[in-house]
């Protein structure tokens, strides 16, 4: 029997566009985003996404800290370096500050709301009305791995508990539901709302409210090419946030000057206040008990002027003792497993 099946015309190869990213919903659902603008910008041009399993998703019980930086975006850049990929997209915070050689940063996205959020158990918000960290009794135990946000919180509130909460975003709502021992956990605005999810936010944190600072890059997509790939290069350009782009390319560089290789417990808010760039950081030991802090606002315009501006931040508030903090939790970590 002839087959009934017709045959695609030929794909021009030069027309196609792969796109990698993660498996997770999350990860999908930021390709699709990117693909959707790109799309609208450069619709001659054909958009396939591949969702990868890294070794990230697959190492779920390591401590963070023990976990390279690069392990969401290694294997990524892999296929990216061998013509698999022609983009990758991620979580900007997820990119380690230092990209493999042949791998740069093609774009950064128009940043959505970079806070970290609590979320607290539905059943307490029922029952007792909390609304807030400070609404939390003594002792309230807080779902969160990361140190940047445990760190914080323990110098704000010393006394809440926390205890290790990791997963995807439904997992994590899921075993704050089901755990008796959580009251609440800790989530980045950005992937809630990505997701839909946003109504279980009990409240924004940032410096005003809750005190606490978010990760450098949250809330902002990073894309990722090879270097010289010009075809995929003016693609991107389309997608590029200046103001987005200028914050995150001073807090990546605040953050490439104080971890010297190591990822470290960084908190970082930058805002554009008539017309500058004003960035706070903090820099805490991992008991809550000491802290550095800067402020500064500064007129930037040139990528040049963003890389020295987060510099000179981190040189600051390393000679007012972020050093001696970071050497210490860098002393005290385990060596890497993996
Ligand atoms: N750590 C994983 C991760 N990487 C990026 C986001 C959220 C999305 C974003 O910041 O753009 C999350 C989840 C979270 O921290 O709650």
């Amino acid at each position: 029997m002839a087959s009934t099946t017709a045959r695609a015309p030929p794909q021009d190869a030069s027309k196609t566009i792969n796109v990698g990213t993660r498996k997770s919903l999350l990860a999908m659902t930021q390709a699709e985003i990117v693909v959707a603008a790109l799309k609208a910008a450069q619709p001659d041009y054909t958009y396939v996404i591949h969702g990868m399993t890294t070794a990230g998703d697959r190492d779920q019980n390591s401590a963070l800290y023990n976990l390279g930086k690069g392990l969401w975006t290694t294997q990524l850049e892999d296929k990216l370096m061998a013509n698999e990929y022609d983009l990758v997209v991620h979580s900007l915070k997820d990119m380690p500050t230092t990209l493999p050689e042949g791998c740069i940063l093609g774009c950064t996205t128009t940043r959505e709301d970079p806070r970290d959020t609590l979320v607290i158990k539905q059943e307490l918000v029922d029952k007792h009305g909390w609304k807030s960290l400070a609404d939390l009794p003594d002792g309230s135990v807080i779902g969160t791995s990361s140190l940047r946000r445990i760190a914080q919180l323990r110098r704000r509130y010393p006394s809440l508990k926390f205890k290790d909460h990791r997963g995807n975003i439904h997992k994590r709502l899921q075993k704050l539901n089901d755990d008796p021992e959580l009251s609440g956990i800790i989530l980045a605005a950005a992937g809630l709302q990505r997701m839909g999810m946003d109504a279980h936010i009990s409240q924004f944190l940032e410096s005003d409210s809750g005190g606490i600072l978010h990760a450098v890059g949250q809330g902002a997509l990073g894309v990722e090419c090879r270097e010289g790939d010009e075809r995929v290069l003016n693609i991107l350009r389309s997608l590029q946030d200046e103001k987005t782009t200028l914050a995150c390319i001073a807090e990546r560089s605040l953050m490439r000057t104080l971890e010297g290789g190591c990822s470290v417990p960084i908190g970082v808010e930058t805002h554009w206040v008539d017309g500058k760039l004003r960035l706070r950081a903090t820099v805490v030991s991992l008991d809550g008990t000491e802290g550095v802090d800067a402020e500064e606002a500064e007129s930037i315009s040139t990528a040049e002027a963003a890389e020295e501006y987060g510099k000179r931040v981190a040189l600051d508030l390393v000679s007012r003792g972020a050093g001696k903090i970071l050497d210490a939790i860098n002393a005290a970590k385990p060596v890497p497993t993996v």
